[in-house]
């Protein structure tokens, strides 16, 4: 780390980055008049030698937010194939191309698009689309010298269990008023998130659309089997699946609002309430987070500074 002499007091410059964040692109591939659109929130981040910049206002090392903005803008000109490797593609270019920058941080947002089905064309319409309204793909990459990171993950994908979910057993105390049951609503957004081996980022065997839909479907899948005792149990579940499918993955990592839903009473009404209405509380809600990985790694990777919203 650099030192800086003032007047008597030295000053250390500690960790920083810039660049420019949540670029929004939209590319639409129209070689054919059936089009494709990849949609994403792009932000840049540099790490390196910028202590000039900061003591002595020298711009030398400063690669202008702006550049990097079109940058973003310049490599979508070629496609972005999946959210990954567009941030692959932007680390190694800025790391390669600026001796001093030595590492950065990219991340991405991928909002997902699917074609309009009309009545005439049931296959969906060729330049029309509407936004899907599942969940929100991401995914982080962190480049430090030679070693990249690779997180992939999703925001607010919704699910429900109607029944298969109970909750008994918890300690009670005068506080306590929770009845124990054994058929209520499972409810959640899941937030998650998944690091990738850097081995298996680096050797490019990867294919990080593919794994998506994949760990996505696994997580679905872990939610729907068997009768869970606590979301804390199934999330373990939904962890299980894909870290037991996915070798290349070294963790998942999770946090997911438990979504009360209170049965009604509706004996006033002269009505019985056999689990069927319910009150869906948007507040508040439990807050369920669990980081689940294999024994054999380490703990040591920053990859995950800056990512918030996980324990
Ligand atoms: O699945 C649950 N986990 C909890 O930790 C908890 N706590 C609570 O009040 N209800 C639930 N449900």
């Amino acid at each position: 780390m650099a030192q800086n002499n003032t007047e008597n007091t030295k000053i250390v410059l500690g960790k920083n980055q810039y660049g420019k964040a949540e670029v929004r692109v939209v590319k639409i591939t129209r070689d054919t008049a059936r089009h494709e659109i990849e949609d994403l929130s792009v932000t840049s981040q540099l790490r390196g030698d910028f202590d000039a910049a900061h003591f002595d206002g020298d711009n030398g090392h400063v690669v202008p937010t702006d550049t990097q903005k079109n940058t973003v803008f310049g490599f979508a000109r070629d496609g972005v194939g999946s959210p990954e490797q567009f941030l692959i593609r932007l680390a190694n270019h800025f790391t390669s191309e600026f001796d001093w920058v030595t590492g950065g941080r990219w991340e991405a947002e991928q909002f997902a698009w699917e074609r309009i089905a009309t009545s005439s064309q049931a296959e969906g319409h060729d330049h029309s689309f509407v936004r899907k309204g599942q969940e929100v793909r991401n995914a982080v990459v962190v480049k430090d010298g030679d070693t990249v990171q690779v997180i992939s993950g999703l925001n607010d994908l919704t699910v429900l269990k109607s029944t298969q979910s109970g909750f008994v057993g918890y300690p009670k105390d005068r506080f306590t008023t929770l009845e124990e049951t054994t058929d209520r609503i499972l409810a959640t957004d899941v937030s998650a998130r998944w690091r990738y081996s850097p081995e298996a980022v680096a050797n490019g065997s990867v294919d990080f659309n593919k794994s998506y839909d994949d760990v996505k479907a696994l997580l679905l899948e872990g939610f729907t089997e068997g009768y869970s005792y606590a979301l804390q149990q199934t999330l373990f579940q939904m962890a299980q699946k894909v870290l037991n499918a996915h070798l290349e993955i070294e963790e998942v990592r999770f946090s997911t609002p438990n979504k009360h839903h209170f049965l009604v009473d509706l004996t006033p009404f002269g009505l019985d309430n056999p689990n069927e209405v319910f009150y869906a509380a948007d507040r508040p809600y439990g807050l369920i987070e669990a980081n689940f990985q294999r024994e054999s790694i380490s703990d040591d990777s920053n990859a995950w500074d800056g990512i918030t919203g996980f324990c």
